[in-house]
């Protein structure tokens, strides 16, 4: 289930609210301009489905977004666990890709077709980790500071909508704040 945990910027070990009730998440969102919708999920994706048959599965869905939000550009990022020393160094390379805080010149526009995986959105002086889960749909807005914890072992596939084909570019901030604030397998672990 979609989890929500929000923490002061400035001392992460508080937690201030954490939530799976979803519209208190969207609603929560929301007030930072984030929107949280739902797609239906189309089964599962098997290791091997190529990129352009996964955004077939949800050709409808893409082609009424697009339409409505200016989005021209699709593509996907699949992770299925493998058991061998190139998955797990190819996954780690991949995790540290998204681990430092950045921002977009456009919206961030993705869509969980599988698995977990969690934005970090750093608005005003909170941290908001949002833990998508297949179905997730969400949106920041261009300008919002962000990173993305896929896991130590990730698992997950997703679409990734642009306007732009160079939409995808991050622009760092070098604030180090995401070393501090607790990743994927640690939110989780809340539960416990
Ligand atoms: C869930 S897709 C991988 C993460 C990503 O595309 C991104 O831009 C993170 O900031
Ligand atoms: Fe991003
Ligand atoms: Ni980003």
């Amino acid at each position: 289930m979609t989890l929500l945990q929000v923490m002061p910027d400035d001392a992460p070990e508080v937690v201030l609210l954490r939530t799976r009730d979803r519209a208190q998440i969207a609603d929560v969102l929301l007030d930072c301009s984030v929107r949280l919708r739902s797609w239906p999920v189309r089964g599962a994706v098997e290791p091997g489905t190529a990129n352009d048959a996964l955004i077939e599965l949800y050709r409808a869905e893409v082609d009424e977004l697009c339409a409505e939000e200016g989005l021209k550009v699709t593509d996907t990022v699949q992770f299925h666990p493998e058991d061998t020393p190139q998955w797990r160094t190819r996954a780690e390379q991949a995790r540290l890709t998204f681990l430092e805080e950045h921002r977009h010149g456009e919206d961030e526009v993705r869509f969980f077709a599988q698995g977990t995986g969690c934005f970090y959105l750093h608005v005003q002086d909170r941290v908001l980790a949002v833990v998508c889960e297949a179905g997730d749909l969400l949106s920041v807005p261009a300008g919002t500071r962000h990173w993305f914890d896929m896991g130590p072992r990730p698992d997950f596939c997703a679409i990734r909508f642009f306007e732009e084909e160079d939409g995808w570019v991050g622009d760092f901030t070098s604030d180090p704040i995401a070393r501090s604030v607790p990743r994927l397998d640690a939110l989780l672990a809340g539960d416990r």
